[in-house]
């Protein structure tokens, strides 16, 4: 790259982008790169603070930002996501699907340890609206040697995909609704609108809701009736302590569930448990879902819809991060809760 004094550059090929900031009004791209710099481009270049342009020079060895950044981009995506136009150097990706946002974050870290790249995203496991900006590639000099890039793409091709966005199932779920307060009518069922609501928003759908008292041999035969059925998960409410009415997980157990955990390092969400029946995944969800805005649930349904057969470890990790705020008014996922692993 050469450089040359602005005033003159009347004639001659802008190399890179430049941008303006005008505090509290904009921040964009005032010249484009391959913009033929005129005279009267002259003051305002001044104006930006601009009294040099580089003339740029490429060859094999050294890539334009904005090519760079484009190969980067294209590394890191996996599906479900699109990618924008680069300018000055970066490439912002955005989900192209609703869906769940996972990011390898090994690989990021591999990635970012190269030196003179950038790749920020949002946290991983998270669900994503289509069109929602979830990551910017960025290079930072305004050429970059192509052995970075290259190394940026071995990276991506020993981690694929690292960047991706998971279409959600439309399962059908069935419910057990145990306690003998709901069970006998002694008061009314606020469990069963909860989840419906928050399955209907994750695109899945209650298939039948059926109600126990506190009894392991009927909260068994709820879920013999519901795999029957045709579940394609089963979630049990209520009775998840440790009181002597809590049977719940002696329930999940007797109906011969593969139990992956009793118990998840996050508040609210404690007393959850996960356990199997061969693919189904089965969850006791505690008290606490149908009162707290955002929970244990909403850490793991989105990842069991998406196909993840999740381990004892998954639900480990969420200790980092596992303490909501409990806001007034709750933001998640605009928030740390579950975001630690
Ligand atoms: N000594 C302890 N107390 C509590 C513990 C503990 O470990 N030791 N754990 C706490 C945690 S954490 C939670 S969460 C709650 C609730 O756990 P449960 O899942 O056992 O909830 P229940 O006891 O069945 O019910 C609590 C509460 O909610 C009402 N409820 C339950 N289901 C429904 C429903 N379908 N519709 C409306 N209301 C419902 C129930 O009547 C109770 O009032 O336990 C902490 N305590
Ligand atoms: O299972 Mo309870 O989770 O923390 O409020």
């Amino acid at each position: 790259m050469k450089v040359v004094p602005v005033y003159q550059a009347e004639g001659m090929v802008l190399c890179h982008d430049v941008t303006e900031i005008i505090p509290g009004k904009r921040k964009g791209r005032a010249f484009k790169k391959g913009h033929v710099i005129r005279k009267e481009d002259i003051p305002r270049l001044l104006t930006i603070g601009k009294e040099n342009i580089y003339v740029w020079e490429v060859n094999e060895k050294n890539i334009h930002e904005n090519e760079a950044a484009v190969r980067f981009a294209k590394a890191i995506s996996g599906s479900g996501l699109t990618l924008a136009e680069a300018a000055e150097g970066k490439v912002e990706i955005n989900a192209a699907i609703f869906g769940l946002l996972k990011i390898n974050t090994e690989a990021l870290d591999r990635i970012n340890d190269i030196d003179q790249v950038a790749a920020a995203t949002l946290h991983s496991n998270q669900v994503v609206e289509a069109g929602r900006k979830i990551a910017g590639c960025k290079i930072i000099p305004l050429v970059i040697g192509a052995e970075k890039i290259e190394k940026i793409e071995q990276t991506c091709a020993d981690y694929c995909p690292v960047i991706e966005v998971m279409p959600l199932k439309a399962a059908k779920v069935g419910v057990v609704t145990t306690g003998s307060e709901v069970y006998h009518g002694r008061i009314k069922d606020c469990f069963g609108p909860v989840l419906t609501n928050k399955f209907e928003r994750l695109g899945s759908s209650v298939l039948r809701q059926i109600f126990v008292p506190d009894d392991i041999s009927m909260i068994v035969e709820a879920i013999r009736s519901l795999l029957a059925d045709g579940a394609d998960m089963v979630v049990t409410t209520g009775g998840m302590s440790v009181d002597p009415d809590d049977v719940t997980p002696s329930g999940i157990r007797a109906a011969g569930g593969d139990i992956v955990t009793y118990g998840a390092p996050t508040l609210p969400g404690a007393m959850f448990m996960l356990a199997y029946f061969g693919d189904v995944p089965a969850l006791g969800l505690p008290g606490c879902v149908m009162y707290h805005k955002s929970t244990i649930f909403d850490l793991v349904v989105p990842r069991l819809l998406a196909g993840e057969r999740l381990s004892r470890r998954d639900i480990t990790r969420l200790g980092h991060g596992g303490l909501c705020f409990v806001c007034e008014e709750c933001r998640y996922p605009e928030c740390g809760f579950g975001k630690g692993s």
